[in-house]
């Protein structure tokens, strides 16, 4: 991710641009008989642009002002970046012979100033403040987005203005709930955000634990991209203001352009480490760090720029991290690297997740659970994938630790482990094991005539003929240098010659261009008995091709100790 965050932000900033459509007709004041759960009050609202930010509540509340307001016909009110605040005006009615209590929540909580102005029984005008500029415990309801308690007198019709200001983007989201349904929601809120979060440090303490195991950098970048995520999303949600930073709103302000970027450098030296670009590709490997590097240099502009010049920049890179980090990714996913598939679908679902969210607020899908939480979904699934990516890149790593990478064939190391294994496996069921010893002859002389390049084809060549030839359960492998082994399970000592003799013919025939390329074998079997050893069983096929090299090589010599059993 890029900075989720940030496309929330862009999102209200283009939603600014084609929203709040203004209607004329005044709305109806909203009928209190109702069981009122996240009830949008945007039917009922209606809107002042104050271009110069100048005028007060007695003059916006003044009669002659009224024809000035619009009507909000969308869900939710973007009004983008600008230099006006934001008057908004919406009227109650509660028919009930009592007194009823209603909460209005904000829910968009990156708003520097929010006043609201309500009447009180005496008749004067009250006005109540809040916003990100102050510090937590100013607000009415401590909690993340901003919650304003009505209490509207009975059988009559209230009108409320609200004023919104900021630095940062507008977005006028108001909600009314009556006290039960506002605390139903608010639990159901807080076990999703509690699963939310709670996946979120899961994944971090497991990664963790991982990188003290492994010891792999790639861990760290992954967990730095996982926590900087982590923090965007509780910024823009609120809840790191609520919780982490109460008292400092400046802070709050600036940690939006610190942690987008701290994201962006960290999932590109993600893609980089995951992806081995350094290996793969000098090139994008280049094209990576010079793009960290220029956005590492943008993180002192969160406390130069001014808020809207920050936002906006970030925006821009946002966009470019989307774009570079697709592009790596598909050229990885083309060269066939499966880590690469998986950070690809990551990507996707969290430019989806982004997509999803930024319709929501064109009004192109509608407002509910989904497309309001759709970048958190889309990171989430996004930070799983990406957890996949790094077990497949462990995975390569793996096969690539046991294999020969010239001959594509098993390495010693793991030459090691299957005779150990093959040979537990043969003493507990009491079967016969065999193993080859193969050593290609007066191969120096062919590396001095053709050159080294030659020789590794050369290898390479037999490589292939092995892996074709010696099917399960036999195991080929290269034993070093240009030597190679076969391990034949549950094989006696002829069975065995005969593979070793189908061997060193079919190599004697392959290779024509140079003047004679054979190899000589060196065979011991063995049915294992307590006393039998895996020692014992190389040093007697050692001994063994050491014979045949000292016969005239290209022939097959069976230890004697062991060829009888
Ligand atoms: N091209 C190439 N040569 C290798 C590789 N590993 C070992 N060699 C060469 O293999 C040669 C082995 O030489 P020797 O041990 O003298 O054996 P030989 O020439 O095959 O003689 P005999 O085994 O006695 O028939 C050396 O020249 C090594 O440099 C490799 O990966 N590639």
């Amino acid at each position: 991710m890029t900075a989720t965050s940030v496309w929330r932000v862009w999102a209200f900033f283009i939603a600014g641009m084609i929203g709040g459509v203004p209607v004329l007709a005044a709305p109806e004041p909203v009928s209190l008989r109702l069981e009122l759960r996240g009830y949008s009050l945007a039917p009922y609202i209606e809107f002042l642009q104050d271009r110069t930010g100048a005028l007060t509540f007695a003059q916006v509340s003044a009669e002659s002002m009224r024809r000035e307001y619009r009507r909000l016909d969308t869900t939710a009110g973007g009004f983008g970046f600008n230099q006006s605040a934001w008057w908004v005006r919406f009227s109650l009615h509660n028919p009930n012979p009592r007194s009823v209590t209603y909460l209005v929540r904000q829910d968009y909580p990156l708003i520097d100033q929010i006043a609201l102005w309500e009447k009180t029984p005496a008749g004067q005008w009250r006005e109540r403040r809040s916003g990100d500029q102050l510090p937590f415990w100013q607000r009415d309801i401590e909690h993340r987005d901003f919650l304003f308690v009505f209490e509207v007198p009975a059988d009559s019709v209230a009108t409320y203005y609200m004023r919104f200001a900021s630095k940062g983007p507008i977005n006028i989201g108001l909600f009314l709930y009556s006290p039960e349904s506002l605390i139903q929601t608010l639990s159901v809120d807080q076990l999703l955000n509690g699963l939310f979060y709670g996946a979120y440090l899961v994944l971090i303490a497991y990664n963790l634990c991982i990188f003290f195991v492994v010891r792999d950098r790639v861990f760290l970048y992954y967990l730095a991209y996982l926590f900087f995520t982590v923090m965007n999303l509780a910024i823009h949600s609120g809840f790191a203001f609520q919780f982490l930073w109460p008292d400092n709103p400046d802070w709050g302000n600036r940690s939006v352009g610190v942690f987008a970027v701290l994201a962006m450098v960290s999932v590109l030296q993600f893609a980089r480490s995951v992806l081995a670009l350094r290996r793969h590709s000098a090139a994008l490997d280049r094209l990576s760090r010079l793009a960290m590097v220029s956005f590492a240099c943008a993180l002192p502009a969160a406390w130069l720029l001014p808020y809207p010049q920050l936002i906006a920049l970030i925006a821009l890179l946002a966009s470019a991290t989307a774009v570079i980090v697709l592009w790596l990714v598909s050229l990885r996913v083309l060269s066939g690297d499966t880590s690469a598939i998986y950070f690809l679908l990551a990507w996707v679902a969290l430019l989806v997740g982004i997509g999803c969210y930024l319709m929501k607020s064109f009004g192109l899908l509608p407002h509910n659970f989904f497309t309001q939480h759709s970048t958190q979904i889309g990171c989430l699934i996004e930070m799983v994938l990406l957890s996949l990516a790094l077990g497949s890149r462990f995975r390569v790593f793996r096969i690539e630790s046991r294999t020969d990478s010239l001959t594509q064939l098993f390495n010693r190391r793991q030459f090691n482990e299957l005779l150990q294994s093959e040979f537990n496996r043969a003493t507990r069921f009491n079967q016969p094991l065999a193993l080859l010893l193969l050593d290609i002859d007066h191969f120096k002389q062919l590396n001095d005539q053709f050159g080294h390049a030659e020789g590794d084809k050369v290898l390479k060549r037999i490589g292939g003929i092995l892996s074709h030839s010696v099917r399960k359960p036999a195991l080929s492998f290269r034993f070093g240098g240009e030597e190679f082994a076969v391990i034949l399970p549950r094989t006696n000592a002829t069975d065995a010659a005969a593979v070793a003799e189908r061997l060193r013919r079919r190599i004697a025939k392959e290779f024509d261009q140079y003047e004679r390329i054979t190899i000589s074998v060196g065979l011991a079997a063995l049915l294992p008995t307590d006393s039998g050893s895996i020692e014992g069983l190389l040093d007697a096929a050692d001994t063994a091709l050491y014979e045949a090299k000292a016969h005239g090589r290209n022939c097959v010599v069976c230890s004697p100790a062991l060829q009888a059993v």
